[in-house]
């Protein structure tokens, strides 16, 4: 099937604005913004800078993707966002998990992130094993992201969306294999996962052996201290790098 690629014109632009609007609705009827989250960042994580596959594209809408191990669950922010999209079809699929991932962020209480529409679809997945595999170490989060072309900063700063959790209060076995919150208020976007990250274990809360290296390897640990100190700092890089993200491969119009 050979995607369309959109005709970001003024229509568009206020088609975007509508969905904006649905979408902060959605995610504060739902308490759905972790979720959302996720379901922008493994879209668009499996970017690979140097085949140009993969990447935000919303080729995680098919089964063939979306049932990955790494995407356990994030089905859930895929059935709540079609009605979305049958409301709003000119707007691609790639947009609109990029669009619901930037108002999760803001309606949690992050920073503003600058989007910028006219990604096109595609029907084509990446093969499974390009997102990181939390059980392993600085090395492998390097050779992930560096692959997708983003940086250490950008892996301490996007680290961050981990202060967003959907925290049921029950155990998720069937998901990861991890369970529990990083941070008292999970559905609170601030710097209190590097705080937290830097008081080492603290009694109930999660902390992935991916999200352990950041303070144990000495380049990553500069920006755990520099964002757990200063929540703007934080928030001016986490915007910057997620816009990044949410541009991998997709040259603006
Ligand atoms: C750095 C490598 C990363 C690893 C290894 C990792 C791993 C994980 C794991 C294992 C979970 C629990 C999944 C579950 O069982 O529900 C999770 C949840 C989550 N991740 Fe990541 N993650 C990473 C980066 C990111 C990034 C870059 C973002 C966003 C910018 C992000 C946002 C989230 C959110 C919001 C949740 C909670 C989702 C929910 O509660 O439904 N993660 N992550
Ligand atoms: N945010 N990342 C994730 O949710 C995740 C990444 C890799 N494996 C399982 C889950």
């Amino acid at each position: 099937m050979s995607e369309v690629t959109p005709v970001v014109d003024a229509e568009y632009m206020e088609e975007i604005e509508r969905a904006r609007r649905d979408l902060r609705a959605l995610i504060a009827s739902k308490s759905c913004a972790p979720i959302m989250l996720r379901l922008a960042w493994h879209d668009a994580g499996t970017y690979d800078a140097k085949t140009k596959t993969g990447g935000p594209n919303g080729s995680i809408r098919f089964p063939q993707e979306y049932s990955h191990g790494a995407n356990k669950g994030i089905k859930i922010a895929i059935d709540l966002l079609e009605p979305i999209k049958q409301k709003h079809p000119k707007i691609t699929y790639a947009d609109l998990y990029q669009l619901a991932g930037i108002v999760a962020v803001e309606v949690t209480g992050g920073p503003t992130i600058d989007f910028i529409p006219g990604r096109k679809d595609s029907s084509v997945c990446p093969e499974e094993g390009r997102l990181p595999d939390a059980k392993q170490g600085a090395s492998h989060l390097r050779e992930v992201f560096y692959r997708m072309g983003l940086s250490d900063k950008d892996i301490v700063a996007l680290s961050g969306g981990h202060t967003l959790y959907n925290f049921q209060g029950r155990a998720r076995p069937e998901r990861s294999g991890f369970d529990g919150a990083w941070t008292k208020d999970p559905l609170k976007f601030d710097n209190s996962y590097f705080i937290e990250l830097l008081k080492g274990d603290s009694e109930g809360l999660l902390k992935l052996p991916t999200d352990k290296v950041l303070v144990e390897d000495p380049e990553f640990r500069r920006y755990v201290e520099k964002y757990a100190k200063d929540e703007e700092d934080f928030f001016r890089d986490y915007a910057e790098s997620h816009k990044k993200l949410s541009e991998l491969g997709f040259t603006p119009p």
